[in-house]
């Protein structure tokens, strides 16, 4: 590869950490580096990268802080030894539905930053706010029940804006914010999107947020592709729908589209070249999804802080338990969405309570869950015992909309009997198998009428599974995501699984400089792609009797988590 070939540079802005990746035109990565915000972030009072208020159900990140890791992750891809020079384009993924309160200052800030100088040294100043409202904020049921009515019910807000109102989504997180900071409000001159956020500091001017991210704001009309006028007014609140969309910006049709040149600030301090583009920006999922040209039927799993389950699809089937978006990049095609926010930490929780009993001295380790994972049989059941069946939910959880808990269930498919219990009968050592049986149960519980038979003779299910986010590094996880959901060719991992979402950002950056006219993202990609080099299959997929048995269970699961919703209605009402 000749040493002036161009390089495309990909962002990931997610919950715990900035990552950048950089691939060649031949689609092979070159460099990486990431910013772990607990363990690299000097000066914010953080754990898992936001901060809390407990009290009224918020999580936030603070805006500082992402500039200081943008600074030293540059210095960090410096130090892999990336020539800025080459980087012919760039674009970013950023985690889903926060929102950036720019103020009247931010503009000209933008465009004069000293390249002597951090960028969190000029532009904390730059904001109506310090803190973004994180994707698992719970701080908005008045307001979200406020825009499922304003449609009729969450069926019609579903239908138009691809989800009916969502805590996280940024339209009730924007009437929210304009009821409790009326001033800040007033003073905010442009709100981003975290993805179109990356954009504007790179670019050094307002970046528009992109035709798929924008879907997760419950404003979006996505037949329509328009905002829709009646949520707008309801976000806008007294200050009217006007002022609302000066603070939106235009959303740009393609998902390729061409930004600008990056700021000359990036050009001074680090070398990039002046003619290096900024490509449109999208959320960290939508972005996942372009890390391989995905097929009709095959599914993805992000095993990140949050678990998301990801496929591309033509047909538009909104409901209110699920999520679709525009295509990224390719019109007429949409991403099927699930999002559970009890993911990662979740799991987290378990392998402490194991090591702790166990005396690992490595906190961190997944030996030995992993161990209790596999060694523990499908459904923790002995011959004929019940099936162990569990919630494991630290935050209050998206999918089934239930409050923070952990609840146990014993369930006999002859009898179709279902029994609350205390815990697992061995604790904790069978919550491995249980908790991770269960985030994959709730994924073939929702995602069934949306896979179709892969092969003759087949029931519906994947063609194959790909896992990516940090949980895809576990092996003894994917056997069991391949027990649970099948997957007739296996469970696969992408060679830079952790790195996904900075990936699919790369690949969009090469596909908007080098597509030829009309040529789409799968087509390009797909010509370049290397299977062979660039995923891993690491676990068996369908296996008939294991998949059986999970059918059996599903109805047990499903009756479980209609259980416990009756009684959350039940005391609501009586509350
Ligand atoms: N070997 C492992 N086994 C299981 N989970 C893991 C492993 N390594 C990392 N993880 C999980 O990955 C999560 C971080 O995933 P990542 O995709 O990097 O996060 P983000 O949400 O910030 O994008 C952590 O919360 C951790 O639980
Ligand atoms: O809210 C959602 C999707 O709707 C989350 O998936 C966020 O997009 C953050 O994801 P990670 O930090 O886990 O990657």
């Amino acid at each position: 590869m000749a040493s002036s070939s161009p390089l495309y540079l990909g962002f990931d802005l997610s919950t715990q950490q900035l990552k950048g990746i950089v691939v060649d035109d031949s689609l092979k990565k070159v460099h990486d580096a990431k910013f772990d915000f607990d363990a690299d972030a000097k000066g914010f009072k953080i754990q898992k990268g936001v901060m809390v208020n407990e009290a009224e159900h918020e999580v936030f990140a603070p805006v500082a802080m992402w500039l200081q890791a943008l600074d030293v992750l540059l210095g960090r891809l410096k130090d892999d030894g990336l020539d800025f020079k080459r980087v012919k384009a760039i674009s970013g993924s950023g985690m889903q539905h926060g929102s950036v309160f720019w103020n009247a200052d931010a503009e000209q800030l933008l465009a004069q930053l000293d390249p002597k100088k951090t960028l969190e040294s000029q532009l904390d100043v730059a904001f109506a706010h310090p803190y973004s409202p994180n994707w698992q904020d719970a701080s908005t049921q008045k307001e979200c029940e406020e825009f499922d009515a304003i449609l009729g019910n969450e069926h019609q807000l579903a239908n138009v804006t691809g989800s009916k109102a969502h805590h996280r989504f940024t339209g009730p997180q924007i009437l929210r914010f304009q009821r409790k900071y009326p001033d800040k409000y007033i003073k905010t001159k442009r709100i981003t999107l975290v993805s179109s956020w990356i954009a504007t500091v790179l670019l050094g001017r307002f970046a528009p947020f992109d035709i798929s991210d924008v879907c997760g704001m419950n404003l979006w009309d996505i037949k329509a592709g328009k905002w829709h006028e009646k949520l707008l007014e309801l976000a806008a609140g007294p200050s009217g729908v006007d002022a609302l969309k000066q603070k939106l910006g235009d959303v740009p049709e393609d998902g390729g589209a061409h930004l600008g040149s990056i700021s000359q600030y990036f050009v001074r301090r680090h070398g990039f070249s002046e003619d290096c583009t900024i490509i449109a920006s999208t959320g960290d999922n939508p972005s996942t999804i372009l890390a391989l040209p995905l097929r009709h039927n095959d599914a993805m799993v992000s095993l990140g802080t949050s678990t998301t389950f990801l496929m591309s699809t033509a047909e538009y089937k909104p409901d209110p338990s699920t999520h679709f978006f525009n295509s990224p990049t390719t019109p007429g095609l949409y991403m099927f969405m699930l999002c559970y926010k009890n993911g990662g930490l979740a799991r987290e929780r378990v392998r402490d309570a194991i090591n702790s009993k166990f005396n690992v001295a490595d906190k961190t380790s997944w030996t030995e869950f992993d161990k209790h994972l596999l060694s523990t049989p499908p459904l923790a059941q002995d011959s004929s015992d019940p099936m162990q069946l569990g919630l494991y939910f630290p935050r209050p959880e998206i999918i089934p909309d239930l409050p923070a808990g952990e609840w146990h269930f014993a369930y006999d498919p002859q009898s179709d009997t279902l029994t609350r219990v205390n815990s697992v009968p061995q604790s904790p050592e069978q919550d491995a198998r249980v908790i991770v049986e269960s985030q994959f149960l709730s994924l073939r519980l929702r995602s069934q009428h949306l896979v179709s038979s892969p092969a003759d003779g087949l029931p519906p299910q994947p063609r194959r599974v790909y896992l990516v986010g940090g949980g895809s590094r576990n092996k003894a996880i994917a056997k069991v995501a391949g027990q649970v959901l099948g997957g007739s060719e296996g469970v696969f991992k992408l060679d830079v699984g952790e790195n996904a979402c900075a990936l699919g950002a790369a690949y969009k950056a090469v596909w908007a400089m080098e597509r030829q006219p009309g040529e789409t993202f799968e087509e390009l990609i797909g010509k370049r792609w290397h299977e062979d080099e660039f995923v891993e299959r690491i676990a068996d997929g369908y296996n008939k009797d294991v998949w059986d048995k999970y059918a059996l269970a599903l109805k047990g699961f499903q009756d479980m988590e209609l259980a416990l919703l009756r009684e959350e209605e039940a005391k609501k009402k009586a509350s």
